[in-house]
């Protein structure tokens, strides 16, 4: 059975790709991603037909500008019925909160569920040197504890960070806050372009709330077995 702490991101470009793997992992996965290379391409279409499989949907398309310009894209992106939103939290205080403001009013002025939103902290295929290449000043674990620290001061329900941060924020923000981790790579998978990596259970003891996982999945020869293996994995990790 699917565990919802599972969330499968579908990164591929048509609509025929998302309902192939949708398919294949039938009722193995409860959870997917949509991201911005699906939804530029195939558009709101992909949301509307995740919600109609029964699936919990994670938009993920990285809000990232002036308060107002966010805040009035949240409100748009509100009406699709996402249940996770992201936005980065290097917009600052100001656009966080913009932000979060936004998804409660659009969400009661329209009668749907409010969609929780995720600020990214720093994104997992940062490493120490490319992260002082863009003017990094402190740490990276130092910046995502700020960041999240800022975006739950804000009303963010929670964030995006590596596997590798996830105790730190869970000791920093508590119980209630939302972790999200991509950078997951069982055993079995390589790690692409992924930098701050850790394991499902790893992840997971360490506070996350829910994993993304994309390659070590949709691209395994077998998508199913490598679900099957993931789950078993998860499974020895209560929430
Ligand atoms: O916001 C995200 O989901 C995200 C943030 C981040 O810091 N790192 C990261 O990899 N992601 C997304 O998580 C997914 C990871 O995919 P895989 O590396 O294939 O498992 C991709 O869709 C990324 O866009």
């Amino acid at each position: 059975m699917a565990d919802d702490r599972l969330i499968v991101a579908l990164d591929v470009s048509t609509m025929e790709q998302m309902k192939d793997i949708v398919d294949t992992l039938g009722d193995a996965v409860s959870f997917y991603k949509v991201g911005m290379e699906l939804f530029y391409a195939a558009g709101e279409d992909t949301v509307a037909y995740l919600r109609d499989c029964g699936k919990s949907v994670f938009l993920d398309l990285k809000l990232h500008d002036i308060p107002n310009t966010v805040a009035q894209g949240v409100k748009s992106l509100t009406r699709l019925g996402a249940n996770l939103i992201t936005i980065h939290g290097q917009g600052g205080a100001v656009m966080l909160k913009a932000a979060a403001d936004a998804a409660r009013e659009a969400a009661e002025e329209l009668g749907v569920e409010r969609p929780k939103l995720l600020a990214i902290t720093v994104l997992t295929s940062f490493d120490d040197t490319t992260w002082s290449g863009i003017g990094g000043q402190l740490p990276i674990a130092d910046q995502v504890r700020r960041l999240a620290l800022l975006a739950k001061d804000a009303g963010v329900d929670g964030v995006v960070a590596s596997p590798l941060e996830a105790k730190l924020i869970r000791e920093a923000c508590g119980d209630d806050f939302l972790i999200v981790t991509p950078g997951i790579r069982p055993t079995f998978a390589v790690a692409n372009d992924q930098k701050r990596i850790a394991t499902p259970s790893s992840a997971l003891r360490d506070g996350a709330s829910r994993l993304v996982i994309g390659r070590p999945i949709t691209k395994a020869d077998n998508p199913r077995e490598a679900v099957r293996m993931i789950l078993e994995e998860m499974e020895a990790v209560k929430p």
